[in-house]
Protein backbone atom coordinates (compact mmCIF):
# COMPACT_ATOMS: atom_id res chain seq x y z
CA UNK A 1 0.00 0.00 0.00
CA UNK A 2 1.46 3.69 -1.01
CA UNK A 3 2.05 5.63 1.64
CA UNK A 4 -0.76 8.45 2.72
CA UNK A 5 0.11 11.53 1.04
CA UNK A 6 1.09 14.17 3.87
CA UNK A 7 0.12 18.00 4.57
CA UNK A 8 2.36 20.85 4.26
CA UNK A 9 1.58 23.49 7.41
CA UNK A 10 2.08 27.07 8.01
CA UNK A 11 0.62 29.29 9.94
CA UNK A 12 -0.28 32.67 8.22
CA UNK A 13 1.30 35.42 9.27
CA UNK A 14 2.07 39.22 9.02
CA UNK A 15 3.33 41.34 11.42
CA UNK A 16 0.99 43.81 11.49
CA UNK A 17 -1.50 43.87 14.59
CA UNK A 18 -4.74 42.85 12.36
CA UNK A 19 -4.07 40.68 9.27
CA UNK A 20 -7.08 39.04 7.95
CA UNK A 21 -9.33 38.24 11.30
CA UNK A 22 -10.29 42.12 11.74
CA UNK A 23 -11.58 43.09 15.12
CA UNK A 24 -10.22 40.23 16.76
CA UNK A 25 -7.37 41.40 18.40
CA UNK A 26 -8.39 43.09 21.15
CA UNK A 27 -10.24 39.34 22.31
CA UNK A 28 -8.69 38.57 26.07
CA UNK A 29 -5.00 36.71 25.82
CA UNK A 30 -4.58 37.46 22.30
CA UNK A 31 -0.78 38.80 21.54
CA UNK A 32 -0.96 40.59 18.57
CA UNK A 33 -0.78 43.86 19.76
CA UNK A 34 3.05 42.69 20.92
CA UNK A 35 4.07 42.01 16.78
CA UNK A 36 6.93 45.25 17.01
CA UNK A 37 8.79 42.88 19.91
CA UNK A 38 11.24 40.89 18.77
CA UNK A 39 9.91 38.37 21.85
CA UNK A 40 6.48 37.84 19.99
CA UNK A 41 8.42 36.16 17.09
CA UNK A 42 10.88 33.98 18.88
CA UNK A 43 8.53 32.50 21.12
CA UNK A 44 6.13 31.95 18.11
CA UNK A 45 8.61 30.49 15.95
CA UNK A 46 9.67 28.09 18.91
CA UNK A 47 5.95 26.94 19.45
CA UNK A 48 6.17 26.30 15.52
CA UNK A 49 8.70 23.97 15.35
CA UNK A 50 8.02 22.19 18.41
CA UNK A 51 4.17 22.17 17.45
CA UNK A 52 4.78 20.67 14.55
CA UNK A 53 4.56 22.96 11.46
CA UNK A 54 6.78 23.13 8.70
CA UNK A 55 6.82 26.97 8.10
CA UNK A 56 5.52 30.18 8.76
CA UNK A 57 4.53 32.54 6.05
CA UNK A 58 4.59 36.34 6.36
CA UNK A 59 2.62 38.39 4.15
CA UNK A 60 3.38 41.93 3.13
CA UNK A 61 1.88 45.32 1.73
CA UNK A 62 4.14 48.59 0.91
CA UNK A 63 0.53 50.83 1.27
CA UNK A 64 -2.10 51.70 2.99
CA UNK A 65 -5.93 50.44 2.20
CA UNK A 66 -7.30 54.14 1.51
CA UNK A 67 -10.02 52.52 -0.88
CA UNK A 68 -12.98 52.15 1.31
CA UNK A 69 -14.42 55.28 2.54
CA UNK A 70 -12.04 57.66 0.39
CA UNK A 71 -9.34 57.61 2.69
CA UNK A 72 -7.07 55.19 5.35
CA UNK A 73 -9.64 56.28 8.72
CA UNK A 74 -10.82 53.12 8.82
CA UNK A 75 -7.86 50.68 8.27
CA UNK A 76 -5.91 52.64 10.96
CA UNK A 77 -8.82 52.43 13.68
CA UNK A 78 -9.01 49.01 13.06
CA UNK A 79 -4.94 48.63 12.62
CA UNK A 80 -5.40 46.60 9.12
CA UNK A 81 -2.00 45.85 7.78
CA UNK A 82 -0.63 49.01 9.17
CA UNK A 83 1.23 49.60 10.99
CA UNK A 84 2.76 47.21 9.38
CA UNK A 85 6.71 45.91 10.30
CA UNK A 86 9.03 45.15 7.43
CA UNK A 87 9.31 40.77 7.13
CA UNK A 88 12.16 40.04 5.84
CA UNK A 89 14.03 41.65 8.79
CA UNK A 90 12.12 39.31 11.17
CA UNK A 91 13.62 35.94 9.64
CA UNK A 92 17.09 36.17 11.02
CA UNK A 93 15.66 36.40 14.59
CA UNK A 94 13.08 33.22 14.55
CA UNK A 95 15.97 31.47 12.35
CA UNK A 96 18.61 31.78 15.19
CA UNK A 97 15.71 29.58 17.82
CA UNK A 98 14.60 27.19 15.29
CA UNK A 99 16.42 24.15 13.14
CA UNK A 100 13.96 23.11 11.17
CA UNK A 101 10.98 26.01 10.36
CA UNK A 102 10.84 27.38 6.60
CA UNK A 103 10.04 31.33 6.26
CA UNK A 104 7.85 32.52 3.42
CA UNK A 105 7.98 36.04 3.05
CA UNK A 106 6.76 38.27 1.03
CA UNK A 107 8.13 40.98 -1.62
CA UNK A 108 6.56 42.88 -4.28
CA UNK A 109 8.34 42.65 -7.95
CA UNK A 110 7.01 46.42 -8.69
CA UNK A 111 8.32 49.12 -7.05
CA UNK A 112 11.74 48.13 -5.93
CA UNK A 113 14.52 47.46 -7.98
CA UNK A 114 15.60 43.45 -8.42
CA UNK A 115 19.45 44.10 -7.28
CA UNK A 116 19.17 45.16 -3.59
CA UNK A 117 16.58 42.46 -3.50
CA UNK A 118 18.67 39.45 -4.59
CA UNK A 119 21.35 40.37 -2.57
CA UNK A 120 18.67 40.44 0.25
CA UNK A 121 17.51 36.67 -0.42
CA UNK A 122 20.64 35.68 -0.94
CA UNK A 123 21.56 36.32 2.55
CA UNK A 124 18.23 35.28 3.90
CA UNK A 125 19.12 32.04 2.80
CA UNK A 126 22.86 31.58 3.53
CA UNK A 127 21.36 32.78 7.31
CA UNK A 128 18.99 29.92 7.31
CA UNK A 129 20.52 27.24 5.67
CA UNK A 130 18.32 26.90 2.91
CA UNK A 131 15.15 27.82 4.59
CA UNK A 132 13.67 30.34 2.63
CA UNK A 133 11.21 30.71 0.22
CA UNK A 134 9.51 33.92 -1.47
CA UNK A 135 6.15 34.67 -2.37
CA UNK A 136 6.25 36.65 -5.37
CA UNK A 137 3.47 39.76 -5.65
CA UNK A 138 3.43 42.23 -7.81
CA UNK A 139 1.02 44.74 -4.92
CA UNK A 140 -2.23 46.04 -5.38
CA UNK A 141 -2.72 48.45 -3.30
CA UNK A 142 -3.26 52.32 -5.29
CA UNK A 143 -1.59 53.89 -2.16
CA UNK A 144 1.78 51.88 -2.31
CA UNK A 145 2.24 53.11 -6.53
CA UNK A 146 1.78 56.43 -4.90
CA UNK A 147 4.50 55.80 -2.17
CA UNK A 148 6.93 55.07 -5.02
CA UNK A 149 6.85 58.10 -7.20
CA UNK A 150 4.06 56.97 -9.39
CA UNK A 151 0.84 58.62 -9.76
CA UNK A 152 -1.82 55.50 -9.85
CA UNK A 153 -1.12 51.59 -10.02
CA UNK A 154 0.34 49.97 -12.96
CA UNK A 155 -2.18 48.02 -14.58
CA UNK A 156 -2.45 44.59 -13.91
CA UNK A 157 -1.17 42.87 -16.58
CA UNK A 158 1.32 45.26 -17.18
CA UNK A 159 2.85 44.58 -13.87
CA UNK A 160 3.26 40.65 -14.64
CA UNK A 161 5.13 41.54 -17.73
CA UNK A 162 7.37 43.28 -15.47
CA UNK A 163 7.37 40.38 -13.01
CA UNK A 164 8.35 38.47 -15.21
CA UNK A 165 11.68 40.90 -16.64
CA UNK A 166 12.26 40.81 -12.51
CA UNK A 167 12.91 37.28 -11.91
CA UNK A 168 14.58 36.75 -15.31
CA UNK A 169 17.56 39.46 -13.43
CA UNK A 170 17.19 37.38 -10.37
CA UNK A 171 17.98 33.96 -11.94
CA UNK A 172 20.75 35.51 -14.06
CA UNK A 173 22.21 37.23 -10.16
CA UNK A 174 20.95 33.92 -8.69
CA UNK A 175 22.01 30.91 -10.37
CA UNK A 176 24.19 32.15 -13.52
CA UNK A 177 26.99 34.73 -11.78
CA UNK A 178 28.69 33.05 -9.46
CA UNK A 179 29.78 28.84 -10.14
CA UNK A 180 29.57 26.65 -6.64
CA UNK A 181 33.22 26.48 -6.43
CA UNK A 182 33.67 30.00 -7.17
CA UNK A 183 34.71 30.58 -3.07
CA UNK A 184 38.30 29.26 -2.56
CA UNK A 185 39.32 30.64 0.96
CA UNK A 186 42.58 29.23 0.67
CA UNK A 187 44.59 30.75 3.64
CA UNK A 188 47.78 29.30 1.72
CA UNK A 189 47.78 31.37 -1.30
CA UNK A 190 45.47 34.28 0.07
CA UNK A 191 42.94 33.61 -2.52
CA UNK A 192 39.17 34.33 -0.87
CA UNK A 193 37.32 34.03 -4.62
CA UNK A 194 38.13 32.26 -8.24
CA UNK A 195 37.85 35.21 -10.73
CA UNK A 196 37.23 32.87 -13.36
CA UNK A 197 34.52 31.68 -11.83
CA UNK A 198 32.42 34.63 -10.91
CA UNK A 199 30.65 36.80 -14.09
CA UNK A 200 28.98 39.81 -15.22
CA UNK A 201 25.27 39.50 -15.70
CA UNK A 202 24.96 42.81 -18.12
CA UNK A 203 21.10 42.24 -18.10
CA UNK A 204 19.58 45.04 -20.90
CA UNK A 205 15.81 44.70 -20.70
CA UNK A 206 12.62 46.64 -20.94
CA UNK A 207 12.76 47.92 -17.15
CA UNK A 208 15.69 47.08 -16.09
CA UNK A 209 19.91 47.67 -16.47
CA UNK A 210 22.08 45.46 -14.15
CA UNK A 211 25.45 44.61 -14.78
CA UNK A 212 26.12 42.07 -12.10
CA UNK A 213 28.31 40.47 -10.20
CA UNK A 214 25.76 38.95 -7.81
CA UNK A 215 27.42 40.47 -4.80
CA UNK A 216 26.61 37.27 -2.66
CA UNK A 217 28.14 33.77 -3.49
CA UNK A 218 25.75 31.17 -4.11
CA UNK A 219 23.60 30.14 -0.77
CA UNK A 220 21.88 26.61 0.12
CA UNK A 221 18.94 26.89 -2.59
CA UNK A 222 20.52 29.58 -5.02
CA UNK A 223 16.98 30.66 -6.15
CA UNK A 224 14.64 30.90 -2.72
CA UNK A 225 11.55 28.53 -3.23
CA UNK A 226 9.13 30.44 -5.06
CA UNK A 227 5.50 30.88 -4.18
CA UNK A 228 2.96 33.08 -5.55
CA UNK A 229 -0.40 33.75 -4.93
CA UNK A 230 -2.88 34.01 -8.39
CA UNK A 231 -5.95 33.32 -10.16
CA UNK A 232 -5.98 35.50 -12.92
CA UNK A 233 -4.70 34.58 -16.43
CA UNK A 234 -1.79 36.61 -16.39
CA UNK A 235 -1.15 35.05 -12.93
CA UNK A 236 -1.64 31.65 -14.01
CA UNK A 237 0.29 32.06 -16.90
CA UNK A 238 3.41 33.58 -14.94
CA UNK A 239 2.63 30.93 -12.29
CA UNK A 240 3.04 28.33 -14.73
CA UNK A 241 6.86 29.77 -15.58
CA UNK A 242 7.81 30.47 -12.34
CA UNK A 243 6.09 29.39 -9.52
CA UNK A 244 6.93 26.19 -6.89
CA UNK A 245 3.78 26.21 -5.21
CA UNK A 246 0.94 28.56 -5.65
CA UNK A 247 -1.62 29.72 -2.69
CA UNK A 248 -4.98 28.72 -4.59
CA UNK A 249 -8.76 29.12 -3.31
CA UNK A 250 -12.16 28.00 -4.78
CA UNK A 251 -15.70 27.89 -2.89
CA UNK A 252 -16.07 24.69 -3.77
CA UNK A 253 -14.00 21.13 -4.37
CA UNK A 254 -14.40 21.61 -8.27
CA UNK A 255 -13.07 25.24 -8.38
CA UNK A 256 -9.96 24.69 -6.54
CA UNK A 257 -9.23 21.26 -8.61
CA UNK A 258 -9.96 23.65 -12.23
CA UNK A 259 -7.84 26.16 -11.15
CA UNK A 260 -4.87 24.02 -9.98
CA UNK A 261 -5.39 22.33 -13.59
CA UNK A 262 -4.59 25.67 -15.18
CA UNK A 263 -2.38 26.00 -13.29
CA UNK A 264 -0.65 22.42 -13.63
CA UNK A 265 -1.33 23.65 -17.61
CA UNK A 266 0.28 26.58 -17.66
CA UNK A 267 3.16 24.72 -16.24
CA UNK A 268 3.22 22.41 -18.95
CA UNK A 269 3.64 25.08 -22.11
CA UNK A 270 6.56 26.38 -19.94
CA UNK A 271 8.09 23.21 -19.96
CA UNK A 272 7.95 21.51 -16.22
CA UNK A 273 5.98 19.07 -15.16
CA UNK A 274 2.68 19.03 -14.05
CA UNK A 275 3.62 18.34 -9.86
CA UNK A 276 6.24 20.82 -10.18
CA UNK A 277 3.69 22.91 -8.23
CA UNK A 278 2.23 22.34 -4.85
CA UNK A 279 -0.78 23.21 -3.99
CA UNK A 280 -1.35 25.14 -1.06
CA UNK A 281 -4.74 27.23 0.40
CA UNK A 282 -5.46 29.76 3.18
CA UNK A 283 -7.53 27.57 5.55
CA UNK A 284 -9.43 28.25 8.92
CA UNK A 285 -8.86 25.04 11.62
CA UNK A 286 -11.00 26.13 14.58
CA UNK A 287 -10.57 22.93 17.12
CA UNK A 288 -11.55 22.37 20.46
CA UNK A 289 -11.32 19.46 22.68
CA UNK A 290 -14.95 18.68 21.81
CA UNK A 291 -17.22 19.81 19.08
CA UNK A 292 -19.20 22.07 21.51
CA UNK A 293 -15.99 23.81 22.88
CA UNK A 294 -14.75 24.06 18.92
CA UNK A 295 -18.46 26.03 17.99
CA UNK A 296 -17.89 28.16 20.94
CA UNK A 297 -14.85 29.46 19.81
CA UNK A 298 -15.98 29.84 16.29
CA UNK A 299 -18.96 31.89 17.60
CA UNK A 300 -16.56 34.16 19.44
CA UNK A 301 -15.25 34.81 16.61
CA UNK A 302 -18.00 35.43 14.59
CA UNK A 303 -19.38 38.18 17.04
CA UNK A 304 -15.87 39.88 17.22
CA UNK A 305 -15.33 39.84 13.63
CA UNK A 306 -15.46 43.59 12.15
CA UNK A 307 -17.07 44.33 9.22
CA UNK A 308 -15.91 47.50 8.81
CA UNK A 309 -12.35 46.15 8.78
CA UNK A 310 -13.44 43.35 5.88
CA UNK A 311 -14.61 45.57 4.05
CA UNK A 312 -11.65 47.79 4.08
CA UNK A 313 -9.50 45.02 3.24
CA UNK A 314 -11.63 43.76 0.68
CA UNK A 315 -10.93 47.39 -0.94
CA UNK A 316 -14.36 47.40 -2.43
CA UNK A 317 -15.06 51.52 -3.22
CA UNK A 318 -18.56 51.12 -2.66
CA UNK A 319 -19.97 51.52 0.70
CA UNK A 320 -22.37 48.99 1.36
CA UNK A 321 -23.34 49.66 5.15
CA UNK A 322 -24.13 53.47 3.47
CA UNK A 323 -27.20 51.92 1.58
CA UNK A 324 -31.18 50.72 3.06
CA UNK A 325 -30.49 47.10 4.13
CA UNK A 326 -33.56 46.03 2.22
CA UNK A 327 -33.08 46.99 -1.24
CA UNK A 328 -30.76 44.07 -3.54
CA UNK A 329 -26.93 44.76 -3.80
CA UNK A 330 -27.57 45.04 -7.51
CA UNK A 331 -29.35 48.45 -6.83
CA UNK A 332 -27.05 49.72 -4.37
CA UNK A 333 -24.04 49.30 -6.77
CA UNK A 334 -26.30 50.80 -9.46
CA UNK A 335 -27.23 53.98 -7.05
CA UNK A 336 -23.54 54.34 -6.60
CA UNK A 337 -23.10 53.67 -10.41
CA UNK A 338 -20.61 51.44 -9.95
CA UNK A 339 -20.43 48.20 -12.74
CA UNK A 340 -21.45 44.89 -11.01
CA UNK A 341 -19.33 43.24 -13.11
CA UNK A 342 -16.29 44.25 -11.28
CA UNK A 343 -17.42 42.64 -8.08
CA UNK A 344 -18.38 39.00 -9.23
CA UNK A 345 -18.15 37.49 -5.71
CA UNK A 346 -20.47 39.85 -4.62
CA UNK A 347 -24.69 37.90 -3.84
CA UNK A 348 -25.82 40.18 -6.19
CA UNK A 349 -29.78 39.56 -5.66
CA UNK A 350 -29.95 39.39 -2.20
CA UNK A 351 -30.36 42.12 -0.10
CA UNK A 352 -27.53 44.68 0.90
CA UNK A 353 -28.27 43.35 4.74
CA UNK A 354 -28.09 39.67 3.62
CA UNK A 355 -24.91 40.27 2.05
CA UNK A 356 -23.75 42.26 4.70
CA UNK A 357 -24.06 39.60 7.50
CA UNK A 358 -22.70 36.94 4.38
CA UNK A 359 -19.41 38.65 4.20
CA UNK A 360 -18.99 38.86 8.13
CA UNK A 361 -19.78 35.50 9.13
CA UNK A 362 -17.00 34.15 6.61
CA UNK A 363 -18.75 30.76 5.95
CA UNK A 364 -18.47 30.50 2.07
CA UNK A 365 -15.05 28.35 2.07
CA UNK A 366 -14.55 25.59 1.23
CA UNK A 367 -11.04 25.32 3.33
CA UNK A 368 -12.69 25.48 6.93
CA UNK A 369 -13.49 23.68 9.83
CA UNK A 370 -14.90 23.45 12.98
CA UNK A 371 -14.59 20.72 15.77
CA UNK A 372 -13.02 17.87 17.42
CA UNK A 373 -9.20 16.78 16.29
CA UNK A 374 -11.41 13.75 14.76
CA UNK A 375 -13.82 15.35 12.98
CA UNK A 376 -10.75 18.28 11.88
CA UNK A 377 -8.58 15.65 10.93
CA UNK A 378 -11.16 13.57 8.83
CA UNK A 379 -11.97 17.06 6.90
CA UNK A 380 -8.32 17.69 6.30
CA UNK A 381 -7.63 14.17 4.68
CA UNK A 382 -10.91 15.16 2.47
CA UNK A 383 -8.53 18.16 1.54
CA UNK A 384 -5.67 16.12 0.62
CA UNK A 385 -7.37 13.14 -0.69
CA UNK A 386 -10.19 14.47 -2.60
CA UNK A 387 -9.64 18.23 -3.48
CA UNK A 388 -5.36 17.34 -4.68
CA UNK A 389 -4.55 20.17 -2.28
CA UNK A 390 -0.88 19.59 -0.67
CA UNK A 391 -0.81 22.75 2.03
CA UNK A 392 -2.58 25.00 4.13
CA UNK A 393 -1.51 28.13 5.28
CA UNK A 394 -2.96 28.63 8.71
CA UNK A 395 -5.64 31.67 9.50
CA UNK A 396 -4.98 32.87 12.63
CA UNK A 397 -7.70 33.88 14.80
CA UNK A 398 -6.32 34.32 17.97
CA UNK A 399 -2.36 34.94 18.94
CA UNK A 400 -1.24 32.25 20.08
CA UNK A 401 -4.15 30.12 20.92
CA UNK A 402 -4.82 29.23 17.04
CA UNK A 403 -0.87 27.62 16.82
CA UNK A 404 -0.74 26.16 20.25
CA UNK A 405 -4.42 24.17 19.34
CA UNK A 406 -3.22 23.13 16.30
CA UNK A 407 -0.14 22.22 17.50
CA UNK A 408 -1.25 20.33 20.56
CA UNK A 409 -5.02 18.17 19.28
CA UNK A 410 -4.53 18.51 15.18
CA UNK A 411 -0.87 17.60 14.94
CA UNK A 412 -0.71 14.09 16.77
CA UNK A 413 -4.10 12.98 15.52
CA UNK A 414 -2.78 13.63 11.82
CA UNK A 415 0.74 12.27 12.79
CA UNK A 416 -0.93 8.82 13.89
CA UNK A 417 -2.77 8.83 10.56
CA UNK A 418 0.92 9.22 9.06
CA UNK A 419 -0.32 12.64 7.51
CA UNK A 420 2.61 14.67 9.27
CA UNK A 421 6.26 13.47 9.93
CA UNK A 422 6.83 12.29 12.97
CA UNK A 423 8.72 14.50 15.23
CA UNK A 424 12.22 14.37 14.57
CA UNK A 425 11.44 12.77 10.65
CA UNK A 426 12.00 16.39 9.27
CA UNK A 427 15.04 17.98 7.68
CA UNK A 428 16.76 19.59 4.77
CA UNK A 429 15.92 22.55 2.59
CA UNK A 430 12.53 24.37 2.13
CA UNK A 431 12.10 22.97 -1.82
CA UNK A 432 13.69 19.47 -0.18
CA UNK A 433 10.66 19.53 2.21
CA UNK A 434 8.17 20.53 -0.72
CA UNK A 435 9.63 18.03 -3.05
CA UNK A 436 11.81 15.56 -1.39
CA UNK A 437 15.58 15.22 -0.58
CA UNK A 438 17.92 16.05 -3.43
CA UNK A 439 15.94 18.46 -4.82
CA UNK A 440 17.56 21.96 -2.57
CA UNK A 441 18.15 23.76 -5.96
CA UNK A 442 15.71 24.71 -9.11
CA UNK A 443 15.02 21.13 -11.56
CA UNK A 444 17.04 21.97 -14.46
CA UNK A 445 13.96 22.23 -16.48
CA UNK A 446 12.98 25.11 -14.54
CA UNK A 447 13.46 29.07 -16.55
CA UNK A 448 16.04 29.87 -14.06
CA UNK A 449 18.20 26.72 -14.19
CA UNK A 450 19.14 27.86 -17.65
CA UNK A 451 21.59 30.18 -16.82
CA UNK A 452 23.80 27.62 -14.85
CA UNK A 453 27.66 28.06 -14.97
CA UNK A 454 26.78 31.32 -17.17
CA UNK A 455 24.96 29.50 -20.11
CA UNK A 456 22.26 31.73 -21.80
CA UNK A 457 23.76 34.99 -20.42
CA UNK A 458 22.62 36.97 -23.52
CA UNK A 459 20.25 34.91 -25.03
CA UNK A 460 16.54 36.78 -25.03
CA UNK A 461 13.72 35.29 -23.30
CA UNK A 462 10.55 34.58 -24.63
CA UNK A 463 8.84 37.15 -23.37
CA UNK A 464 5.73 36.04 -20.90
CA UNK A 465 2.16 35.60 -23.46
CA UNK A 466 0.04 38.03 -21.44
CA UNK A 467 -2.17 39.30 -23.68
CA UNK A 468 -5.13 38.90 -22.32
CA UNK A 469 -8.57 40.50 -21.86
CA UNK A 470 -8.26 41.20 -17.84
CA UNK A 471 -10.01 44.23 -15.83
CA UNK A 472 -10.47 42.54 -12.71
CA UNK A 473 -7.88 43.46 -9.80
CA UNK A 474 -7.63 41.85 -6.23
C1 LIG B 1 -3.50 33.52 0.45
C2 LIG B 1 -3.12 34.81 -0.22
C3 LIG B 1 -2.12 35.58 0.31
C4 LIG B 1 -1.74 36.78 -0.28
N1 LIG B 1 -0.78 37.54 0.29
C5 LIG B 1 -0.46 38.73 -0.28
C6 LIG B 1 0.49 39.57 0.32
O1 LIG B 1 1.03 39.27 1.37
N2 LIG B 1 0.78 40.73 -0.28
C7 LIG B 1 0.21 41.13 -1.45
O2 LIG B 1 0.55 42.21 -1.97
N3 LIG B 1 -0.71 40.34 -2.04
C8 LIG B 1 -1.06 39.18 -1.46
N4 LIG B 1 -2.02 38.40 -2.04
C9 LIG B 1 -2.64 38.87 -3.28
C10 LIG B 1 -1.94 38.28 -4.47
O3 LIG B 1 -0.60 38.69 -4.51
C11 LIG B 1 -2.62 38.70 -5.75
O4 LIG B 1 -2.65 40.10 -5.85
C12 LIG B 1 -4.01 38.18 -5.79
O5 LIG B 1 -4.01 36.81 -5.49
C13 LIG B 1 -4.62 38.42 -7.13
O6 LIG B 1 -3.77 37.93 -8.11
P1 LIG B 1 -4.23 37.86 -9.58
O7 LIG B 1 -4.65 39.23 -9.95
O8 LIG B 1 -3.08 37.35 -10.39
O9 LIG B 1 -5.38 36.89 -9.59
C14 LIG B 1 -2.40 37.20 -1.45
C15 LIG B 1 -3.42 36.41 -2.00
C16 LIG B 1 -3.79 35.24 -1.39
C17 LIG B 1 -4.89 34.42 -2.01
Amino acid sequence: MSEPKQLFVNLFEMACVSHITHGLWPLPGNNRERFADLDYWLELAQLLEDGGFDGIFLADVIGAYDVFRGGPETALREGLQSPNLDPLLLVPAMAAVTERLGFGVTFSTTYEPPFAFARRMSTLDHLTKGRIGWNIVTSYLPNAARNFGLDGEVPHDVRYRYADEYLDVLYKLWEGSWDDDAVVADRASGVFTDPSKVRYIDHVGERFRVAGPHIVHPSVQRTPTLFQATGSPAGIEFAGRHAEVVFTGGRTSDEFRRNADGMRDAAERHGRERDDIRFIAMAGVIVGRTQEEAEDKWRLYREHASLDGILAHSSLPVDLTAFPRDITVREALARADFPASKVPYLPLDTTVGAALDFIKQGRDERFLVVGDPKTVADEIERWLDEDGLDGINLRQYHSFDTARDFAELVVPELRRRGRLPQEGEVSGTLRERLFGAGRSRLPERHIGARYRGGANLDAPVEPLRLDFEHAASF
